[in-house]
């Protein structure tokens, strides 16, 4: 019998992303299930994995478990799909066991991402808002757009399902960057969140930024450029969850024959960014 090429460590393995890359573990070949990590109060600890009856969920993961796992022959890599506290926990116990991890949490403050960051130097890890190929396209479409049409207004609306917790996406954040690398600004001096009230005229050069809740909107992601007289919208639709676990997966399977470092999809995609 074959041994598989790599065993993933699936944090958050109850959660919508977690059950659907378990699903995708599931049926692809070279890469295998090797843990799957839930809160420990989640119904699912201790019981059978979703699409895989041989393994048990666990409420709980250790070093030691974790450098005897990747010392057993097999790369091992961690794919953590949960929240923001849970991650940076996650990645301190990646980086001291030596073991890769790919992240696709978002909703971290830049503080936070400087921690995720100091960790490279230890593990590769990679950390991606949106896994979708599409994406990515698109972040190098409005790079150039932006550039192209520096006095066009840019306005970014996400809509996403009832159930998502953080805003704006992790996405539109990381459009919102595209848009100001490509005049060669940050969104952090540029970025404005929603608007109410009596907030005046729209100040040239910022970036709207406006996030919709409801239903069971997947993702979507439209970046206006807005003329006088004209204007452009660049949209995106992810119309399911197995777009971005296929794409985590992918990242999994790059990042397990990497030197420790910081990466993005962009790396995984060899898209220029
Ligand atoms: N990069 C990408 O392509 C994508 C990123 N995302 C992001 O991924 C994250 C998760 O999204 P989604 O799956 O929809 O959210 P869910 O809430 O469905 O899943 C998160 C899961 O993590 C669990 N969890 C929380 N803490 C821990 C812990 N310490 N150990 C193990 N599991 C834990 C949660 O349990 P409980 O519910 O009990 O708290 C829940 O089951 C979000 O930040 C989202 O924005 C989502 C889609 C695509
Ligand atoms: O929470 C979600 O569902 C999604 N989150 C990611 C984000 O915040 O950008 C990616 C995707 O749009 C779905």
């Amino acid at each position: 019998m074959t041994r598989p090429d790599l065993g993933v460590v699936m944090v958050g393995a109850s959660g919508r992303m977690g059950r659907e890359i378990l699903q995708v573990l599931s049926r692809e070949s070279g890469v295998s299930l090797h843990g799957a990590i839930v809160e420990s109060s989640d119904p699912l600890s201790g019981k059978p994995a979703p699409f895989h009856p041989g393994i048990n969920c666990r409420g709980e993961l250790t070093v030691s478990e974790l450098r005897r796992g990747a010392g057993e022959g097999m790369p091992i890599v961690g794919i953590d799909f949960t929240n923001v506290s849970s991650t940076l926990s996650t990645a301190r116990l990646f980086a001291e066991a030596g073991v890769p991890l790919v992240i696709g949490t978002t909703g971290f403050s830049a503080p936070e991402k400087e921690e995720l960051f100091s960790h490279s130097a230890k593990i590769p890890l990679l950390l991606a808002p949106n896994m979708s190929l599409g994406i990515h396209l698109l972040a190098h479409l409005v790079r150039q757009v932006s550039r192209a049409l520096p006095g066009f207004d840019a306005e970014i609306v996400e809509v996403h399902h009832q159930k998502k917790k953080d805003a704006p996406s992790g996405t539109a954040l990381f459009l919102g960057e595209a848009v100001a690398s490509g005049r060669g600004e940050n969104l952090a001096d540029r970025g404005v969140y929603s608007r109410e009230g009596m907030v005046g005229e729209r100040i040239p050069d910022t970036i709207g930024i406006m996030a919709v809740r409801g239903g069971d909107v997947v993702g979507d992601h439209t970046v206006h450029f807005l003329g006088m007289g004209e204007r452009l919208e660049l949209t995106h639709r992810a119309s399911s969850r197995e777009t971005f676990a296929r794409g985590a997966v992918e990242a999994a399977r790059w990042l397990a024959l990497k030197k420790p470092g910081f990466y993005q999809m962009e790396d995984v995609l060899g898209i220029a960014k």
